[in-house]
Parts: structure tokens; C-alpha cells; sequence
């Protein structure tokens, strides 16, 4: 790696003996863990190998501290350069691994798995996850072969608008119109008022030159409903904002620094008509309009979204919880016997009870991503075959999971922030950006709490079709059970008891429903006044299917292509994970089943239990993550364990630090202080 021009390092060439000696407890090989995590030898070796050839010659000074401490502008600038960087390191590496596709350029370009490269963000990441499979699923094959082909090679660069400054999660209260002329054989595109103006779009700003647009469809002024529009809105060449294009970065924000999120405003901004994505509804050159053969198809492209994000955020959370452990084997602070020197933070209960629990959720959470998208491409492959039946199970799963994933990240590394107690809070950490990049997860791509009253709506129709005796989609099919007949407190009986209360809390919600209506509330009246029970049910509902697909990974037929060492060191962190989400959900468990003190006190036993048994093996888990030091981007979690001297050079090098006295003092302290009030 490049050397910092930042005066000599102070950084020792050596490991703490502190980390060292964590990774010769470990009861397992790492490698094993690594080559299980990344799915097998081939994708490992080709991950080292594309890590090592983007950070090779990476900027060192490029740190997360040093990136903030820059202006908006700024940031913004550095991110442009360095995406683009990385994007000419990816298409090298694509043409060098494999000609031809599409995994590394522009596969890789978008994620986590190379943040290290872009330290102040990607104006592009929308364009790659979202908009050239929005374009492949929503536009016809010659639309992706004039719009989709180019955005793939980025030879044009789109933003995703369908957020308002009015309205984002309420899609049919979208003000932007587009109205068809069939004179011209034109879309006719206006922002009629302030609140219909585009808003928060990623890359909108300044990067953009097309952007992918929902709209009002109008026929003759009668609404169609919402349609997608391509709509250029930069010159090509001069990169001038079009006529009739009003458009800007909305300023600074929690995080996303460098991502230029932005505004829109069309004023009879005219497209062809062939620039309406038309793979499933159209509008003829007479003004026809032929109507999608399923509503849901609409909005298919965003289940790619949370797919995408699901799984991202759990690769935020496995990059916190390596920093806070590594960081928890190297502090110390404190005994636990007054007289015996002082212990690693990570000896006391109560911290691996901060950490542990993480390093669980960020893997469970992971394989449940990765069955997402599994389904995800098999009802891509059924909307080929014109199946559509798959549709609403697939939306209500990858809705609950993108819930499941963004929240438990966003806790999860809050958590793990305040485990490394006021190292933590340093910008250096890394951990507040995490955060923030992990947080706004919650929101974008539909607001949480929406997405979970959306899957409430599956669960009620599926509750519904418990009763008529009709069958009832994979990921549902115990709603049936409300009831169970024994606790066991195994692994299984876990399960199954999560999923029973899923059934019974959505039963109930069911119930309450119908008798608020049946004391004369509207449906909707009946539905909002039933919200909270319903999200708890999608809660659950989300929560079971992690348990139950985490359970199937660790207990069935893919344990026999493990070693037993590692088959021991999963079924740990299974066991944790399940009997924290049992502790976790005892109020709906003891609803569905008896559950004496005895039991409760007995999981609590077995909580600890596995806490202990994780003690040896937490520095080596997260090291069989794979993560390289450029990609965490902290001072606190590198490999080697040298927190200190990291932490001490990085303050030395904020700019602040630059002149011994600061402008400042001479042109107000100093005043301040000698005038005499
Ligand atoms: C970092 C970031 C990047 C983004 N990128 C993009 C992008 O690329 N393209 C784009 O188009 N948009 C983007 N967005 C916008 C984002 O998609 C919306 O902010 C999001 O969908 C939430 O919508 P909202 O802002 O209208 O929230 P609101 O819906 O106003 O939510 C506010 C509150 O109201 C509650 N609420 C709203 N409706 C209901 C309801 N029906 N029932 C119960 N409670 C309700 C919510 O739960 C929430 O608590 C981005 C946002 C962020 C923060």
C-alpha cells in the first residue's frame, strides 16, 4: 500500500501481542471461516485479488476524518474522483477476470465491498443498483438496449426520481405530471407546484444527465396512474442543464457526503413517447393505453432494491462489529478482581453481550439476504414465463427483510459505537459514518414502518386464506399454527415458537380489525388503529424467516461440507442468536405457549453459556469476515491491533493541528479577552 506523506507513522510494523494472543485462542481455522463466508475457494481468491488491486495504490491520506473535515463542495469533488477511479480499476479488472460480464465492473462498483476506495461516497451507487435493473425490468428490450446498454457503461449517468419534496412514501399523491401529446407523439413533463419537485435523488445534483422519473400519466387529461420516464435533463456534451430543467444538490446531510442527492423541477420539458419504460403497460402512437398485466409488476424493480440494500447493510454491520471487537481485545480498562491487572473490555460480560449479539445478527441477517435474492431471480424468472403469482410474497419477504436488515444495522452499530466508549464517537472510528450510511437505510427505498404495514397487509390476506382453507405462500405457510403444544427450548422449538407467535399476532391483528369495523369503523379507520399490531406481526413475520433459514444453514445438508471445528463455532453463534430473539420476544412467546420461570431462567443460563463459549473465537469470526484494514477506514479495528498510535496520528494530522495558533485567536479571542467590560 501507498505510505502516508503525513511525516513519519508511529505505527509499529509489529502486532499487539493483546490481538495475537486472541488469535491463538481461537478453536477454529480461520480460513475456514473465510472460505464459508464468501462461498467457497474461487470467490475468495478472486476477492483478495480485486481488494489488492484497487488499494494498491489507494491514497492513504484519504481517511473518513480527513475526508469530513473537507467543505460540501469538496466532498463532493473527491468522491467524483475517486468513484471514477475505482469504476477505471473495475472495467480493467472485468476485461483481465471475466471478459465479458458484468460481476466486478459494474457488480462491485456500487457496495460496500470496496468503501475503502471511495471514503467521501458514490454519486453513482443509484445509478448501478437501481436504475439499469429498473430500466432491464420496467423498460421493453429495445429500450435497455438504448437506454440500459449506455447506463451500464456509464456512458450516461441517471438518477432514480421518485421521491417529492411533498411526497415519497405516498406514491399515488406524486404531483409530477406527465401529459401525452399525440400530435407530437410526445410526454409533455411538469412540476406544477413546489412540493411536486423531485427531491433526494442520489447523484441528481450535478452527476446525472438523465434521470429515470415516476410521474402522473394523463391521456387527454385523464390520470393513467404512475409511469416511469426517461428523461434527459443535462446536455451530453456541455453537461448544461436542459431547457425547461431547474436542478441542484439539496446541501449537507446526516451522512451520504459525497453522494450529490439532489433536486428537479420540469417546466413542459418534452421526451418522445418511446422514452416511457413500456415493458408492461404502454401508450400507442394514438393514445391508447394498454394497462400492465399485473399492478404489483411496477414496482418489481425496487424488490431488487432492497435485496441490494438487505444485504449491503449487513456487510455495514460485519465492518462495526470487527472494529469494536478488535478494538475490545486490545483495551483495557479496569479489573475484575482488584488485585489482578487489568482486563480486556472485551472479558467483561456485559461487553460481549454488546458485541456478540452483532456479530450473530450481521450473519444471520446475511443469509437471509442471500436467500432473498435466490427468490428474487426465481420470480424474475417466472415473470418471464408470465407467472405472476409469486409476486406478492416476494415483495412482502423483501420488505420485511429490508426492514429486518437496515434496523437490526442501524441498532446493531449504535451498539458497537457505544462498546468502544469515546474512541468511538472519533470520526476517525469510522463508526458515525457507518452509522449514518447504515441509518438512511431505514428510510430510503420505503420508509420502514411503511414497509412493515405493507407486509401486515400480506400477512392479513394470508390469515384470511387460513380460514377459506386456501393455500398459503412457502414463507407463510405456518400461519395456520397459533397455538403450541410444548416448550422445549431447542433450537427448533425456537423457531417454530417465533413463527407460531408471527400466527397468532397476525390472527389477533386480524381480529381486532374486524371487530373495529364491526363497531362501525371504515376499513382503513380499522386497519391504522390495528397499525401497531400489525407491524409487530411483520416484525416477527421477518424475524422468523432469519431464524428459520439461519437454523437450516447451520443444522442441514450444507453442515457436511464443513469442517467440524467450524460447525461448532456456527452452531455457537445459531445458539445465541436464537436464544436472544427468543429472551427478545418472550412477551409474544408466552402468549402461544406455558413457559414456566424455569424456562425463561434456563435460556438465560444458555444465553450466557454461548457468550462464554464466543469469548475465544470473537477476533477470529470477525477476521474470517475478510475485511482488509483500507476497507473498515478506522483507526479503531485494523488488523495489527495498533489502536493508539492510529487514533493519536490521525488527531495529529486533523488540519486544525496545522499552525500552533489559529486565525481565530488574533481576530477574536485575543479582542474578547483584553477588552474590558
Ligand atoms: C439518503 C437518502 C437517499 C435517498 N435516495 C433517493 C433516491 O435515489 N430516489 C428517490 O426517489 N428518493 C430517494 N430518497 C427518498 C426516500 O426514498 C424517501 O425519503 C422515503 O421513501 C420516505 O418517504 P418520505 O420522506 O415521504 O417519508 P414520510 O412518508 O413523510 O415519513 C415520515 C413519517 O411518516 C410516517 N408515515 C408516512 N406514511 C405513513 C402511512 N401510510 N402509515 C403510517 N405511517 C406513515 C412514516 O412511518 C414516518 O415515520 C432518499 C432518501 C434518503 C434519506
Amino acid at each position: 500500500m501507498a505510505t502516508s506523506d503525513r511525516g513519519s507513522s508511529i505505527i509499529p510494523k509489529t502486532v499487539n501481542p493483546d490481538i495475537q494472543e486472541e488469535r491463538n485462542a481461537a478453536t477454529f481455522n480461520v480460513e475456514d471461516f473465510a472460505l464459508w463466508w464468501h462461498g467457497g475457494e474461487e470467490n475468495l481468491k478472486r476477492k483478495r485479488y480485486v481488494e489488492s488491486s484497487v488499494f494498491a495504490d489507494i491514497d492513504e491520506n484519504k481517511t473518513v476524518a480527513s475526508i469530513q473535515s473537507l467543505s460540501h463542495d469538496e466532498i463532493y469533488a473527491a468522491a467524483m474522483e475517486d468513484a471514477l477511479a475505482l469504476a477505471g480499476k473495475l472495467r480493467k479488472l472485468q476485461k483481465e477476470l471475466n471478459p465479458g460480464g458484468k460481476d466486478i465492473w459494474p457488480g462491485l462498483f456500487s457496495g460496500p465491498e470496496l468503501w475503502g476506495a471511495m471514503p467521501g461516497g458514490n454519486p453513482f451507487t443509484v445509478h448501478f443498483s437501481m436504475l439499469v435493473d429498473a430500466i432491464r425490468n420496467q423498460g421493453t428490450d429495445e429500450q435497455f438496449e438504448k437506454f440500459g446498454k449506455r447506463a451500464e457503461n456509464l456512458e450516461i449517468c441517471a438518477a432514480f426520481a421518485q421521491t417529492e419534496l411533498g411526497h415519497g412514501t405516498f406514491l399515488r399523491g406524486l404531483q409530477t405530471r406527465a401529459d401525452f401529446d399525440s400530435k407530437t407523439d410526445e410526454f409533455v413533463l411538469n412540476t406544477p407546484t413546489i412540493t411536486a419537485y423531485k427531491f433526494w435523488p442520489g447523484g441528481l445534483g450535478h452527476s446525472a444527465n438523465y434521470s429515470l422519473v415516476m410521474a402522473n400519466l394523463y391521456i387527454d387529461n385523464k390520470p393513467k396512474g404512475v409511469a416511469m420516464f426517461m428523461v434527459p435533463i443535462r446536455d451530453e456534451e456541455t453537461h448544461m442543464p436542459l431547457p425547461g430543467i431547474d436542478i441542484g444538490d439539496v446541501g449537507k446531510k446526516l451522512g451520504f457526503y459525497g453522494v450529490n442527492n439532489g433536486y428537479l423541477g420540469m417546466k413542459n420539458v418534452r421526451i418522445p413517447r418511446t422514452n416511457m419504460l413500456m415493458r408492461h403497460a404502454q401508450v400507442e402512437a394514438d393514445g391508447t393505453f394498454i394497462q400492465s398485466p399485473a399492478a404489483a409488476l411496477g414496482y418489481f424493480s425496487m424488490v431488487f432494491g432492497r435485496c441490494w440494500i438487505s444485504a449491503n447493510n449487513t456487510t455495514m454491520l460485519a465492518i462495526a462489529a470487527t472494529i469494536a471487537t478488535r478494538y475490545s481485545a486490545v483495551r483495557r480498562q479496569g479489573s475484575i478482581n482488584p488485585k489482578q491487572p487489568e482486563v480486556k473490555i472485551m472479558d467483561y460480560v456485559t461487553q460481549q453481550m454488546k458485541l456478540f449479539p452483532e456479530i450473530a445478527t450481521c450473519i444471520a441477517d446475511r443469509l437471509a439476504a442471500l436467500k432473498l435474492r435466490q427468490l428474487y431471480h426465481q420470480t424474475e424468472r417466472d415473470i418471464k414465463k408470465g407467472k405472476y403469482d409469486g409476486l406478492g410474497e416476494i415483495h412482502a419477504l423483501s420488505c420485511a427483510m429490508k426492514v429486518m436488515c437496515t434496523s437490526d444495522s442501524a441498532a446493531g452499530i449504535e451498539r458497537l459505537r457505544l462498546a468502544c466508549g469515546g474512541h468511538g464517537y472519533l470520526a476517525s472510528s469510522n463508526l458515525s459514518n457507518l452509522y449514518s450510511t447504515a441509518t438512511a437505510g431505514c428510510t430510503y427505498e420505503g420508509e420502514n414502518t411503511v414497509l412493515l404495514l405493507q407486509v401486515g397487509r400480506f400477512l392479513m390476506k394470508s390469515a384470511q386464506q387460513v380460514m377459506a382453507g386456501k393455500p398459503l405462500a412457502p414463507t407463510a405457510s405456518y400461519l395456520a399454527k397459533i397455538k403450541m403444544d410444548q416448550w422445549s427450548g431447542s433450537w427448533e422449538n425456537i423457531v417454530e415458537a417465533l413463527e407460531c407467535a408471527t400466527a397468532n399476532k397476525t390472527h389477533q391483528a386480524l381480529k381486532n380489525i374486524a371487530a373495529r369495523m364491526e363497531a362501525g369503523q371504515t376499513q382503513g379507520e380499522a386497519a391504522n388503529n390495528t397499525g401497531i399490531e400489525l407491524t409487530q406481526a411483520a416484525e416477527l413475520y421477518g424475524r422468523s424467516f432469519i431464524a428459520a433459514n439461519f437454523l437450516q444453514e447451520v443444522t442441514g445438508i450444507n453442515a457436511k461440507t464443513r469442517s467440524p471445528a467450524l460447525n461448532k463455532v456456527l452452531e455457537n453463534i445459531l445458539e445465541l442468536y436464537l436464544v436472544k430473539a427468543a429472551l427478545d420476544n418472550m412477551n409474544n412467546i408466552f402468549r402461544i405457549v406455558k413457559i414456566t420461570d424455569e424456562d425463561v431462567n434456563s435460556l438465560q443460563a444458555s444465553l450466557e453459556k454461548s457468550l462464554k463459549s464466543m469469548r475465544p473465537n470473537a477476533v477470529a469470526i470477525c477476521d474470517g469476515f475478510d475485511f482488509p484494514d483500507r476497507n473498515l477506514l478506522s483507526t479503531l479495528g485494523c488488523f495489527d491491533g495498533n489502536v493508539y498510535e492510529r487514533i493519536f496520528e490521525e488527531a495529529k494530522n486533523c488540519s486544525l493541528n496545522k499552525e500552533p495558533v489559529p486565525r481565530v485567536f488574533h481576530t477574536h479571542l485575543k479582542p474578547f479577552m483584553k477588552s474590558k467590560m
